[in-house]
């Protein structure tokens, strides 16, 4: 080959080379612009949110106008909210709801779950002539209601697919009687969409000026971005058009942008009163615990950990699925622990017999999977535990709020593990916005820097929340906040090692996530016999924890493969992964060892005191011995012995104090 051939040769393979590195900026490039562009799409949302509208109110404000107590209805709704509900006082946005679904406007109110959304629309029904008809996606959530409404001798009825013929046939004569004291008909979706009978009672009704509202319940099941989808609810975007007069009540717990703007796009109410409570559920304590790998330790850990903080208390286990409910439930029942399983896949009969004894406090725990969600409604569930990580941020937001619906301090506590995220992303993956959703609770999860209330509230948009709500320690970031040094550590050299992995795998096999941390943290390991060539010497868990970062800044990225048994992920490099190249460095937190502060923990004083009491049935006088391990590491704590407990002044009440009582008889 000539030299000009030659020339001309290494010309061409380097212009492949420079072509191909267009390619892959031009392929991060456009990622990143999505990226940017969905963000830009959200800011001009939270603009316009704050943007007067016409009618003179500010539309974030919107409770200034409609909180007002001087409407034509406003002395009657509140004789009925103590005479008829027994309640004295309206829970915030219920009577801003009220005034504007009795003024014929329709209204999306987005509100915590447990924060009182059934009252909205079951008290204007009282306060209106004709029928509310109530949308809601579960027959037992109806039933529920039912029982509620004739215990306040509240006239309401259901149809549904199991509604006998004379059953349907009343109601469709009480629906066009202008005589009849039906105040809310709750139907299925199903119903709805389904039965052309019912649609022409509802057009009779609607002419005779007997059709009041239409209320929505979980109208996040309108939404296919909304986690409980539900194909029927696509119908209502006919309503509007059928029955232009109506005035439509939108209710539910899930707030995503994208989701409440779906859900007016379908129902038609582009226009509606957007309410949106605060997610903050201050009783609710949020910590994140690391899942052991070894199953029969972490059963172990989950029996004790029940066991010894929540003996006699409710409680539900959520698992990753039926087969694993079902295991769970047997491995804690064979530890002492009084639980039942809870799926899709149990009979009706069944999963109402386990629900009622939970209910009934004949069952300690519910290990359960999402098939046990919208509805329960125990006011003192003290703790929700994940076994397994959620599909999204907001499921496990819907999930964890089961606990302390009474106000009372609730827990919720998950077990994180590297494995479990790909276990669940094969799973969600072909949803639309399926892995998004996932990496939010990731985020959550490996996010050891930010208050976990923080990070919920970030996610829905709340901002109220999380400029001024307090966390009072109330989650694991807060309470360890001084025990826990958090060092940001510059993990670049690693980094490029996980990207040089996956580039171009020494077996030209694709890499699977556990093999790729293995593979690093043996490279680690091994490097630093010889030489000290990773100084940061990052653990198993730490390996992990890079491996994930780089996943949700898209520096790497899961590819899925069918098999005739299972889908596979493997990591291969991500759109931006070409950034990495260009950067100089990528970090990671690392939980330091406590800092001198919180050592002084560790200075604990024990206390032994003996007092005098009455014994209960003879009056007499016999001694008790008590014994108390106390951090006195803060001076002057005032110790005040009552009851059963040490009191220490509220002013003190720091993460760096504990009282433990060791032994009392
Ligand atoms: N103004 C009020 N004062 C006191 N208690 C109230 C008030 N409004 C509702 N409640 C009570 O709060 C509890 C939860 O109400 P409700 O079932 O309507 O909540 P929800 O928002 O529909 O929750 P979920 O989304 O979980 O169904 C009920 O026990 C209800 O009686």
């Amino acid at each position: 080959m000539s030299i000009e051939e030659k020339d001309i040769n290494k010309e061409l393979k380097q212009i492949d080379k420079r072509l191909a590195q267009i390619r892959q900026e031009i392929s991060s490039l456009e990622s990143e612009r999505e990226i940017l562009l969905s963000r830009k799409k959200e800011c001009s949302d939270n603009l316009k949110n704050l943007i007067p509208s016409s009618s003179g109110g500010r539309k974030n404000d919107l409770t200034v106008d409609w909180n007002r107590t001087d409407f034509e209805w406003s002395e009657n709704a509140r004789k009925i909210l103590k005479e008829v509900f027994k309640l004295d006082t309206f829970r915030p946005l219920q009577l801003e709801t009220i005034n504007v679904t009795l003024s014929k406007m329709d209204c999306l109110v987005i509100m915590p779950t447990g924060g009182g959304k059934s009252l909205c629309f079951q008290l204007p029904a009282l306060i209106d002539t004709g029928v509310t008809l109530v949308v809601s996606p579960l027959v037992s959530l109806m039933e529920d209601q039912l029982w509620m409404l004739k215990s306040l001798n509240i006239n309401a009825d259901t149809l549904n697919g199991s509604s006998t013929k004379d059953h349907v046939k009343t109601i469709h004569s009480e629906m066009l009687d202008k005589n009849s004291n039906l105040k809310i008909l709750y139907v299925t979706p199903e119903k709805l969409a389904k039965s052309k009978i019912f649609m022409n009672k509802l057009q009779k009704m609607y002419e005779i000026g007997r059709f009041r509202r239409l209320v929505v319940d979980e109208v996040h099941c309108c939404s296919t971005y909304g986690h409980d989808f539900r194909p029927d609810y696509k119908f209502l975007g006919v309503m509007k058009q059928v029955f232009p007069d109506i005035c439509v009540l939108g209710l539910t717990a899930t707030a995503t942008q994208s989701v409440i703007d779906d859900i007016k796009k379908i129902l038609s109410i582009q226009k509606c009163i957007l309410f949106k409570a605060s997610f903050n559920r201050p009783n609710i304590f949020y910590e994140i615990k690391q899942k052991p790998s070894n199953n029969e330790e972490f059963i172990n850990e989950l029996a004790a950990l029940i066991k010894k903080n929540f003996p006699r208390q409710s409680g539900i286990v959520y698992c990753f699925s039926q087969k694993e409910s079902e295991q769970v439930a047997q491995q804690l029942s064979s530890r002492n622990i009084r639980a039942d399983c809870y799926h899709a896949n149990m009979g009706p009969n069944e999963r109402s017999k386990v629900h009622d004894k939970w209910l009934k406090n004949q069952v300690h725990v519910i290990v359960a999977t999402i098939a046990f969600g919208m509805g329960i409604d125990k006011q003192d569930c003290r703790f929700v535990i994940h076994h397994s990580l959620s599909k999204s941020l907001e499921n496990f937001y819907q999930e964890s709020g089961r606990a302390g619906r009474d106000g009372e301090t609730a827990y919720s506590i998950l077990f994180f593990k590297f494995g479990d995220v790909f276990r669940q992303s094969t799973m969600v993956f072909t949803e639309q916005t399926g892995l998004e959703n996932l990496y939010s609770i990731v985020n959550y999860c490996i996010d050891k820097k930010t208050c976990k209330r923080k990070l919920i509230a970030r996610h829905f948009n709340d901002d109220v929340w999380e400029n001024k709500g307090e966390c009072n320690l109330m989650c694991d970031f807060c309470k360890n906040s001084n025990e826990n040094r958090i060092e940001k550590i510059d993990v670049y050299k690693e980094a490029c090692f996980v990207l040089s992995l996956v580039e171009k795998p020494k077996t030209d096999k694709k890499i699977t996530s556990n093999k790729l941390a293995e593979l690093v943290h043996s490279e680690i390991v091994s490097k630093n016999k010889k030489s000290d060539c990773y100084p940061n010497k990052l653990s198993q868990n730490e390996v992990e924890k890079l491996i994930l970062t780089m996943l949700m800044n898209n520096y790497l990225k899961e590819d899925f493969h069918f098999t005739p048994y299972n889908t596979i992920c493997y990591i291969v490099p991500g759109p931006l992964s070409v950034h990495l190249k260009n950067d100089s460095f990528f970090y990671i937190d690392r939980t330091g060892p406590p800092s001198d502060k919180a050592k002084k923990i560790e200075k604990i004083e024990k206390i032994e005191k003996i007092e005098k009491i009455e014994s209960d049935d003879t009056n007499e006088l016999k001694t008790r011995k008590r014994n108390w391990e106390i951090d006195l590491s803060l001076d002057s704590c005032e110790l005040d012995f009552d009851q059963n407990e040490c009191h220490l002044p509220k002013s003190k009440k720091s993460s760096v104090v504990e009282v433990v009582e060791i032994d009392s008889d």
